[in-house]
C-alpha cells in the first residue's frame, strides 16, 4: 500500500500556516523522545507516564514470541475460537488488526444482554478468551469477564485454560490465579494510544494476524516522524486536524483501504481532544454520506485511500491519506499528538468520562423506572412534549444549530440490530448536519468525552430497548439488562444536565426490529 498525504483547500492552507511553528517548535523529535513538556506544565505530569506508545518497538519485538508459542499452544488443543472482551482502547484497535489480516477475533464490547449471550453461548469447547483492560477495573469488562466464567464453568469447561489476561501491572486485574496467562502492558501506554502494544497485539495474535508484519510496518516510519522537517507526514496531518472552523472530521474509506480503522481512529480524535469546550469530532462515514455530497462550512473530510488519487481539486477542502496499517497507527497517534499541542490540551486525559460512570453507578444503586412521556406503537419516548414519534424527532432536529451535530447513541445489539445504522444517513440528509452513530456503551469510551467535553453542539438520540431475556451477571447484584439501560440513562442524565444542558431524546423499542423499523419510517 502507498504511503502518502495530500491536503487541499483550507487543510493546505492550516498546513502552510502552522507547520513551520512545528518544525521551530521541534515537536516532531521531541515526542519521539517523550518530552512530556510538549503540552504544557499542566499536561506534564499525565504525559510523562502516557508517551510509551511513541516508541513501541522494543516491548513488541519481546512480546512477538510469547504471543506465537501461545497461539501455537492453542491451535495444538483444538482452540481455534478467539474472543475478546474489552472497552474502547483495549478492542477497538484488535478489531482492525483482525479485520485487515481477515482473521476471526470475536469481539465483545457490550453489556447488551442479548448481544453478550450469544457470544458466551457459541461453540465455548474451542474458545479461548482474552479480557483486556488497563485500569484491570472497567464495569462492562468484568462482566464480561464473570459472565464467560460461568458459561465455561456451566459448560464443564475449566476456565483457568480459557481465560488470558492482558493488563497493566499492578492493576486490580493482574493475578495469575485460575488464568492461562497475563501479558502485562506497558504502563506508560494510554488506552487510545494502545494499537502496537499488547492490547492490540495479544488479542490479534492469537486470532492468527501478522503482527510481525505489522510492527515491522510501524517502524519503517519511526524516523521519518521523529523529524523536524517538512516531510514529517504526522506534522502535516496534525496542522490539517485542527483546520480553523472545520471541527467535524468526516472519515471516509475509499474501498477497503482500513475496514474499521474510522472507529480507531474515532476513539483516539474524540477522546484526546474533545475536551475544554474544544475538539475535533469525527465523523465515521462512507464516501457516500451525505455529509460529502453537499459539505458544509464546518466539515473537513478525511479520506483513507488504498492508493492516493492521481489529481485532487485543489480547491476542496480534504485530507487524502493511504498507509498500511501499522504505520497508520503510528501517523495518526503522532498527528492526535501534534494536534492536542495545537489546540493547547492535554491529549492524554479523559475528565468528563467518569461523570457518565458515576450517573451510572448511581442509578444501579437506587433504579428508578421512570415513566414515557408518550408511547408510539413499539416505542415509549422519553424527553419530549411531542405526541409521537416523527414529531419528537422533528422536535429533536428543530433544536439543531447551524454548527450542530446530531448523535446516535444506540444501546442495543450491533450485530442483531445492524440495520438501525440506516439511521445516520436518513438524518444526515434529513438535516443537513453531521450525524455520528455510535453503539452504547462502547462509544462512551470514545466519542463520549467529546459530547460532554467538547463544543456544546450536539443534540442527542438515544435508542434502547426492553430487554426479553435477560442475563446475570454472577457475582453482582444487578444484571447486564439492568446496567446497560443504567448506562443509557445516566448518560442521558448528564447530558442534560444544568452543566452540559443538551437535548436529549430517549427511545425505547418494546419490540426490536419494529422499533427499529419505525424508527427508519419516522426519520425517512
Ligand atoms: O482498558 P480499560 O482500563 O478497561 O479502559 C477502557 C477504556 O476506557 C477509557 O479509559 C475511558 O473511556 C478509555 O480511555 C479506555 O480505552
Amino acid at each position: 500500500m502507498e504511503l502518502g498525504l495530500v491536503t487541499s483547500g483550507e487543510a493546505l492552507a492550516s498546513v502552510d500556516q502552522l507547520l513551520p511553528k512545528l518544525i521551530e517548535a521541534r515537536i516532531g523529535s521531541r515526542i519521539a523522545n517523550q518530552d512530556p513538556t510538549v503540552w504544557g506544565a499542566s499536561a506534564k505530569s499525565e504525559a510523562s507516564i502516557r508517551l510509551g506508545w511513541a516508541q513501541p518497538f522494543e516491548a513488541a519485538e519481546k512480546l512477538l514470541p510469547q504471543i506465537l508459542e501461545l497461539r501455537e499452544q492453542l491451535l495444538a488443543e483444538g482452540l481455534t475460537r478467539i474472543a475478546l472482551c474489552g472497552m474502547g482502547g483495549s478492542s477497538l484497535a484488535p478489531e482492525v488488526i483482525a479485520a485487515h489480516d481477515e482473521v476471526d477475533l470475536v469481539i465483545c464490547d457490550t453489556t447488551d444482554p442479548q448481544m453478550v449471550s450469544t457470544i458466551v453461548n457459541t461453540d465455548l469447547e474451542r474458545t479461548v478468551v482474552v479480557v483486556a483492560s488497563k485500569s484491570g477495573s472497567t464495569v462492562e469488562t468484568d462482566s464480561q469477564r464473570r459472565a464467560f466464567t460461568t458459561a465455561f464453568e456451566a459448560a464443564g469447561i475449566d476456565p483457568a485454560t480459557r481465560l488470558v489476561l492482558v493488563t497493566d501491572p499492578s492493576s486490580p486485574m493482574d493475578n495469575p490465579e485460575g488464568v492461562r496467562a497475563i501479558f502485562n502492558a506497558d504502563p506508560n501506554v494510554g488506552g487510545r494510544y494502545s494499537a502496537l502494544t499488547a492490547f492490540g497485539l495479544v488479542p490479534s495474535g492469537l486470532a492468527g494476524a501478522d503482527i510481525e508484519a505489522l510492527i515491522e510496518e510501524a517502524g519503517l516510519i519511526s524516523d521519518l516522524l521523529s523529524s523536524d522537517d517538512e516531510d514529517n507526514i504526522a506534522l502535516h496531518l496534525g496542522a490539517a486536524l485542527v483546520t480553523a472552523g472545520r471541527d467535524k472530521l468526516v472519515i471516509a474509506e475509499i474501498g477497503d483501504a482500513l475496514p474499521g480503522f474510522g472507529d480507531w481512529a474515532e476513539q483516539l480524535i474524540a477522546e484526546s481532544t474533545g475536551k475544554l469546550g474544544k475538539g475535533v469530532l469525527p465523523v465515521v462515514a462512507d464516501a457516500n454520506a451525505p455529509e460529502l455530497k453537499n459539505i458544509a462550512a464546518d466539515i473537513l473530510p478525511l479520506y483513507l485511500h488504498e492508493q492516493l488519487p492521481e489529481e485532487v481539486d485543489e480547491a476542496a477542502t480534504a485530507i487524502h491519506i493511504s498507509a498500511p496499517l501499522g504505520t497508520s497507527f503510528m501517523i495518526f497517534e503522532y498527528a492526535t499528538a501534534v494536534a492536542g499541542y495545537l489546540l493547547g490540551i492535554n491529549p492524554f486525559d479523559q475528565p468528563d468520562v467518569e461523570a457518565a460512570k458515576v450517573a451510572a453507578r448511581s442509578l444501579l444503586d437506587a433504579p428508578t423506572a421512570g415513566s414515557p412521556d408518550t408511547v408510539d406503537g413499539s416505542v415509549e419516548l422519553f424527553g419530549t412534549q411531542a405526541t409521537n414519534l416523527a414529531g419528537a424527532l422533528d422536535e429533536l432536529t428543530a433544536q439543531l444549530g447551524e454548527d450542530g451535530y446530531l448523535s446516535i447513541h444506540a444501546y442495543l445489539d450491533r450485530h442483531a440490530d445492524a440495520g438501525l445504522e440506516a439511521l445516520r444517513d436518513l438524518l444526515a440528509e434529513r438535516t443537513g448536519r453531521p450525524v455520528t452513530f455510535g453503539w452504547g456503551p462502547r462509544f462512551l469510551h470514545s466519542t463520549g468525552q467529546y459530547h460532554k467535553g467538547g463544543p456544546r453542539q450536539g443534540v442527542f438520540l438515544q435508542v434502547t430497548a426492553n430487554h426479553e431475556q435477560d442475563l446475570e451477571i454472577p457475582g453482582r447484584p444487578f444484571s447486564f439488562g439492568g446496567l446497560i439501560t443504567a448506562q443509557a440513562t445516566g448518560d442521558g442524565a448528564v447530558l442534560s444536565d444544568a452543566k452540559h444542558g443538551r437535548p436529549v431524546l430517549r427511545v425505547n423499542l418494546t419490540d426490536r426490529a419494529a422499533g427499529i423499523a419505525a424508527l427508519l419510517e419516522a426519520a425517512s
